[in-house]
């Protein structure tokens, strides 16, 4: 059999994706079964997340993540490699080493699609050679600073964050949920408006997400309004934060943006929060949009899911935030804060180092806070401590287990007392702004999207649960799944709507038939025709990936009752973290304890790049 053959047989076994298959045989003739295979694996690894893939991993057991290991090895035994993967690959004209634009690039030991070898190159060369220190008078900063921050005992990092901020053209401020990343920039931009007093700053505010973008707009701006600003300072900065697409400038049905190298945006600076989540391709093109002396502030959390699409960019560039700075930047920081950093050890990658700052203590999770043991337990894999926390009687946590059809009934019946409150709302007829809040307070998330654990499977068994309840009606057609009060979640951009994955809208009816209500990040709310909406899903359930970026007054986190590879520590962590003041968990112990020592592995040749 030839490898065009086999790899149809591979899609249609949904172990490949057609257009892995499609790419392959346009890269590659059946003569040359190598490259075709190799084209085959590195897109269908860049639909899993991964920039790249190495060549040690070309090979039968790497293949489909282990599954169909025969069929791998059928794959393979096509492919006759006699001076090994590199110089079958380099024989094709597809495949080239640095220079040349061939679809596939191999770079060292790793094999790339062009264009993600582009987006990487350019993602590394602007946090290694842009990255400038700016000169600013250094006993202005440091009374700036001082104002700004009260004087603590020991080392306030979000005082260090400052001033790394201050004097590096782009910085990076990783912290997990309530360290303080949004009081730091609100203080951050204060002290630069104060040190611009000439001139006033174009300043803007951006989130991968319009849920993401609300959030910021609201804590930035009550952290702001804290602060000694007189009124001319206060008019310079930015009432509300809009979201990556919408700041790119995104056109209805097309692919080209406004803003890029040739009509770059009009700002001095930018402040990206929820940085885990951009990708390769999405940072790519905002860093090809910037001006060249705009100042970015990326704030994250390095701990959380990579991004959906390929790339973990900013668990890659947080990598080298615990080496410590260099000597020079740690003896500059600590002029200008007063606290004495002493300096790294390693040699690598110290223009990126030089403008990171992690934040670790949590002011929203104290020691009685079972939601911050938790997600501490998890994020250091420690299952031992994770087992603990269960049992110290913490009342903002409970772990019910998923091991018989009852115990599925009973997480069910959680979910229905979950959303009566949003419900009951709904029956009085409240008007979309409270509805919509009230919506907020609770949510299921989960990790698949398919099954009964899944997306798919809760949202109908949590609406047929509520029509038995009476709390939703069945909707009037057959063929209609639109009812008053049906949650929704928007799962394909549309810019000409406003509307971007991830948006949570709600259906009411009031007075002009169902419309679909949407918060929009500037506060207001929008509604629009179900008929007119792009791709979405009903959103009783939604997965941890698509959660990020939103809080929850009360989060139930689902996981499937088998172990599969997605359930990850970073996953777990994720929606621990989407928890404000309670947080429910439906999981086999198993399967939780194997989920927090398994990590999420996203391959990319990034962190090589940057040192
Ligand atoms: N240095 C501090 N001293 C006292 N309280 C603080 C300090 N820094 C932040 N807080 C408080 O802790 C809470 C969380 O702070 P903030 O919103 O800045 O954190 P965050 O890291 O941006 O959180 P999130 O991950 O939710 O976006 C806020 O109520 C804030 O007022």
């Amino acid at each position: 059999m030839k490898m065009s053959e086999l790899l149809q047989q591979a899609v249609e076994q949904k172990l490949l994706r057609a257009l892995d298959a499609q790419f392959a045989m346009m890269i590659a003739s059946d003569e040359q079964p190598a490259v075709m295979l190799a084209a085959a694996l590195v897109s269908h690894d860049a639909g899993e997340g991964h920039v790249c893939i190495p060549l040690s991993r070309l090979a039968p057991e790497f293949c489909f993540a282990g599954r169909q290991p025969d069929f791998a090895a059928q794959l393979f035994a096509l492919v006759d490699l006699k001076s090994g993967w590199r110089e079958a690959l380099l024989a094709s004209p597809a495949v080239s080493e640095y220079d040349g634009a061939t679809p596939l690039k191999l770079i060292g030991e790793r094999l790339y699609l062009n264009r993600m070898w582009q987006n990487e190159q350019s993602i590394a060369q602007f946090f290694v050679q842009e990255n400038c220190a700016i000169a600013l008078n250094e006993a202005q900063v440091t009374s700036v600073l001082n104002q700004l921050f009260e004087p603590m005992a020991e080392t306030d990092w979000q005082k260090v964050a400052a001033a790394v901020a201050l004097t590096r053209r782009i910085s990076v401020i990783s912290g997990g949920p309530g360290t303080g990343k949004t009081t730091t920039v609100a203080k951050l931009l204060a002290a630069l408006v104060q040190l611009n007093d000439a001139k006033p700053l174009r300043i803007q505010l951006a989130a991968p997400t319009g849920k993401a973008a609300a959030r910021l707009t609201e804590s930035l701006g009550s952290a702001l309004r804290r602060l000694p600003l007189d009124d001319a300072q206060k008019a310079s900065l930015p009432n509300d934060a809009c979201t990556l697409h919408r700041l790119l400038g995104a056109q209805p049905n097309s692919q080209r943006l406004r803003y890029h190298a040739g009509n770059p945006l009009h700002l001095d600076v930018l402040v990206v929060d929820e940085a885990s989540m951009v990708d390769l391709p999405m940072m790519a093109k905002l860093i090809n949009a910037l001006p060249p002396q705009a100042r970015v502030i990326f704030l994250g959390d390095r701990d959380q899911l990579a991004s959906v699409e390929a790339g973990a960019v900013l668990g890659d560039i947080c990598h080298y935030v615990t080496c410590g700075y260099s000597a020079e930047r740690a003896t500059e920081l600590s002029q200008l804060t007063g606290y004495a950093l002493p300096a790294g050890e390693s040699n690598q990658a110290s223009s990126l180092r030089d403008g990171l700052c992690l934040l670790q203590k949590s002011y929203r999770f104290d020691a009685h806070s079972g939601i911050g043991q938790l997600a501490y337990a998890v994020n250091a894999s420690d299952v031992k401590r994770a087992k603990s926390v269960f049992s110290e009687g913490f009342s903002d946590i409970t772990k019910q287990p998923l091991r018989e059809t009852e115990d599925y009934a009973l997480m069910i019946a959680d979910a229905v007392e979950g959303y009566r409150p949003y419900l009951e709302l709904i029956h009085q007829q409240a008007e979309p702004a409270a509805t919509l809040e009230a919506f907020g307070c609770y949510q299921m998330l989960c990790a698949l999207r398919d099954g009964p654990f899944g997306v798919s499977g809760l949202n109908s068994r949590i609406e047929q649960a509520l029509i038995q309840k009476r709390l939703i009606e069945r909707p009037n057609q057959a063929t209609s799944r639109w009812y008053n009060g049906r949650p929704i979640m928007i799962s394909r951009n549309d810019s000409s709507l406003g509307l971007f994955n991830g948006d949570i809208g709600i259906a009411l009816d009031k007075g002009e038939g169902l419309r679909v209500w949407f918060p929009m990040p500037d506060g207001t709310i929008k509604s629009v025709q179900p008929s007119r909406l792009p791709g979405h899903d009903t959103a009783y359930a939604m997965t941890v990936h698509k959660s990020q970026g939103s809080e929850f007054e009360h989060a139930a986190l689902v996981l499937p009752n088998q172990y599969t590879a997605v359930v990850t520590r970073e996953l777990v962590y994720t929606a621990i973290t989407r928890a404000r003041n309670k947080l429910s968990l439906y999981v086999d112990d198993r399967v939780f304890e194997k989920a927090i020592v398994t990590k999420t592995e996203r391959r990319s040749g990034l962190m090589e790049s940057f040192s």
